[in-house]
């Protein structure tokens, strides 16, 4: 795991939840302050160095910022690692095409293109993988059996990725900026901030959990809550009012096109 940030923390704990072993994970990252929390929290290897990690290595997870991809590459070529060992690279990195490692990496490396989100944290991960030109069905069926210890794994072509960021890659934080809003707003009204945020996080899992389990689309789900002229349908009227439907359509597409700007520096 190249990057012990947020994401690269959220797969780790998640595959040590999940069974993996400490001993088969090595984390590369270079700030030592967080080398030690990371440690100390999960008891596996981190280093700073990426030759160290990635030898002996069967797959390269890269999770740091796509400005920091460059630095990452440059570093894995200067490694004097095992040619007859071939690895998977798995990039969870927004934005950067497998092109961008296919052009940097010997020549028929094969690289899995992954947007993961954070609730991998807790088992609840929805990660979506594109494949690169080299990858053998061997290949994605390992980068399944990573991601799927830590959640659900869908396929797409490397084309829509962009549109995944914004819908599964960013989710979680729409999700919780409305259970921010809801919870300051039941605070408003004169409750607890205790009892609303409970409120506020039951009424989002058990709506989940509708979505998911009752075979039911949201618009029906929602039209059974909404009486007619009543509480719900005074409250829709003024989420529409505020324009809640399309700041969806508009946060979706910056985030797409913000994914896709991020790719395009180098290719
Ligand atoms: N945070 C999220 O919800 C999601 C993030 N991503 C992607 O995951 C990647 C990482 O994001 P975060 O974890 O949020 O960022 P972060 O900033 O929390 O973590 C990146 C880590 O990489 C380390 N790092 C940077 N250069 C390094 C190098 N050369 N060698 C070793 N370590 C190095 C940094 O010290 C930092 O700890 C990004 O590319 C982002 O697009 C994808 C999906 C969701
Ligand atoms: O905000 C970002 O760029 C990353 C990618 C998807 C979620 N977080």
């Amino acid at each position: 795991m190249i990057g012990g940030g947020r994401i690269g923390e959220a797969l780790v704990s998640g595959l040590l939840h999940s069974g993996f072993a400490t001993k088969d994970l090595v984390v590369v990252e270079k700030f030592p302050a967080r080398s030690e929390e990371l440690t100390a929290e999960y008891s596996i290897r981190v280093t700073d160095s990426i030759a160290d990690a990635a030898e002996g290595a069967d797959v390269l997870v890269i999770a740091v910022k796509p400005g920091d991809v460059d630095v990452v590459l440059a570093d894995l070529g200067k490694a004097d690692l095992d040619s007859e060992r071939e690895k998977l690279l798995m990039s969870l990195v927004a934005g950067v095409p497998t092109s961008r490692y296919e052009n940097r990496l010997p020549a028929g490396s094969p690289v899995v293109r992954v947007m993961p989100n954070t609730p991998m944290l807790v088992g609840e991960g929805a990660s979506v993988i594109a494949a690169g030109r080299h990858v053998k069905p061997d290949d994605l069926a390992l980068a399944r059996q990573v991601l799927e210890s830590v959640g659900t794994v869908t396929v797409v072509p490397e084309s829509q990725i962009d549109a995944v960021t914004a819908v599964s890659g960013s989710g979680p934080a729409y999700f919780f900026l409305v259970a921010e809003a809801m919870i300051d707003a039941g605070v408003a009204l004169g409750l607890t901030r205790a009892t609303t945020t409970e409120l506020v996080v039951q009424t989002m899992t058990g709506s989940a959990a509708m979505l998911a389990r009752s075979g039911e689309n949201a618009a029906d789900l929602r039209a059974a809550v909404t009486s007619p002229g009543g509480t719900t349908a005074a409250a829709i009227r003024e989420l529409e009012r505020g324009g809640v439907r399309t700041a969806f359509y508009e946060a979706l597409s910056a985030a797409r096109d913000r994914s896709a700007a991020l790719g395009s520096s180098a290719d």
